[in-house]
């Protein structure tokens, strides 16, 4: 169980929480704007070294000028050291045991999280960046070294265009190094879709009954058929006249279908949510097959497009996995919730234990 205690101080509208977590489900109740997804956030926050909404965002309390918070782990791992995260107007601190943590990055390891919220509930009917970044997650945390290989990547596509733009007439002195970082990328996605893909059909099969037949495509990114050095040649001087690199495994894409056909064109929005629901719970699966620890798992609001036998469906798979989950919801009635959780009731962003009403 790797969080025991929560504690947050002046982060958005809570001043100061401290939640003594369950080893499994950990249930946050309230009213809207109550505090239930900064409590989430918090989580995230410690687990990622960022917020899960993109763009600015006030996250210290108003009249603040920092924001703490902090994580201590549960000593059935022999871990039992504080995760400490802390922004002083723009200046962030993170530490773990004490000692300075020079990157976000090194979060990851010491936190490992899985963060259903509105932003990326909906992936598989949302872009590409989306569903790219959903895979990713569970190859990063299937082959920790894929991290380096995408920042690598990243690394190279960022010199590409800076060549692009200032002498992309001449030869191409990052083509070569850029196509074998790409395929790589591309070499590691293409496993990983295979291996999901008889887990995503196992679960979806067992919640619907149904015998369509789901299928995940990868798209590398780059034309078909082609290796993407020779697309990166062939588009030499086109991509040097828009100044970046059009093609390449940062454009590619996963497809989910559904009898041949889009799921996202023929799947209602609470049958996407349990593909999507099906696909996240795959990569868990994955991630137990490999022996490796299994992410935290936070949930805003649960009960979101699921009907009753999908909410308490998708929680009997997780408890089935042994993940410990924190999951929001506004109404006690419509959570799947047995006597044995943690429920809290938020209120004005103060915490109170029991069971919600
Ligand atoms: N910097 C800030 N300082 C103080 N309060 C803030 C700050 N930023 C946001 N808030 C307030 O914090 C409250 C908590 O929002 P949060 O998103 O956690 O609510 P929630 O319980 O998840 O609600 P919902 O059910 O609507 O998703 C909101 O009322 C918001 O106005």
């Amino acid at each position: 169980m790797p969080v025991a205690v929560l504690e947050i101080r002046n982060l958005r509208c809570i001043e100061h929480m401290q939640l003594a977590a369950g080893p499994r489900w950990n249930w946050l109740v309230g009213a809207n704007g109550a505090g239930k997804s900064t409590v989430l956030e918090a989580l995230h926050l410690l687990g990622l070294g960022q917020s899960w909404r993109r763009g600015p965002r006030q996250l210290i309390r108003d009249g603040s000028s920092c924001f703490l918070l902090s994580v201590l782990r549960n000593e059935d791992l022999g871990l039992n050291d504080r995760i400490v995260l802390e922004q002083n107007g723009g200046e962030r601190q993170m530490r773990f045991a004490g000692e300075h943590l020079r990157s976000q990055w090194a979060l990851l390891e010491l936190l490992p999280i899985q963060a259903i919220h509105s932003g990326n509930s909906e992936f598989i009917a949302g872009s590409a960046d989306d569903r790219r970044r959903q895979l990713d997650w569970g190859i990063y945390r299937r082959h920790r070294e894929y991290g380096d290989h995408l920042r690598q990547y990243r690394r190279l596509l960022a010199q590409r265009n800076a060549w692009l733009r200032s002498q992309g007439h001449k030869e191409d002195p990052w083509e070569h190094l850029l196509a074998g970082a790409g395929e790589l990328l591309h070499e590691y996605r293409s496993r990983e879709i295979a291996y999901l893909q008889e887990g995503l059909c196992h679960f979806w099969k067992e919640r619907t009954g149904s015998t369509s037949e789901i299928r995940l495509h990868l798209q590398s990114g780059w034309r078909d058929g082609m290796r993407f050095a020779e697309v990166l040649r062939e588009d030499r001087s086109s991509d040097a006249e828009t100044g970046f690199t059009r093609s390449g495994p940062h454009r590619a894409n996963v497809l989910f279908r559904v009898d041949g056909r889009s799921a996202a064109d023929s799947l209602s929005r609470g049958q996407l949510r349990t593909l999507g629901n099906c696909f996240r719970l795959a990569q868990l699966q994955a991630i137990k097959d490999s022996g490796l620890e299994l992410p935290v798992v936070l949930i805003d609001d649960f009960a979101a497009e699921l009907d009753p036998a999908g909410r308490l469906w998708w929680r009997q798979q997780l408890d089935a996995l042994g993940v410990q989950v924190f999951a929001a919801g506004t109404e006690a009635a419509a959570l799947p919730m047995n006597a044995e959780d943690c429920q809290w009731t938020i209120q004005a962003g103060q915490l109170r234990e029991g069971k919600p009403s």
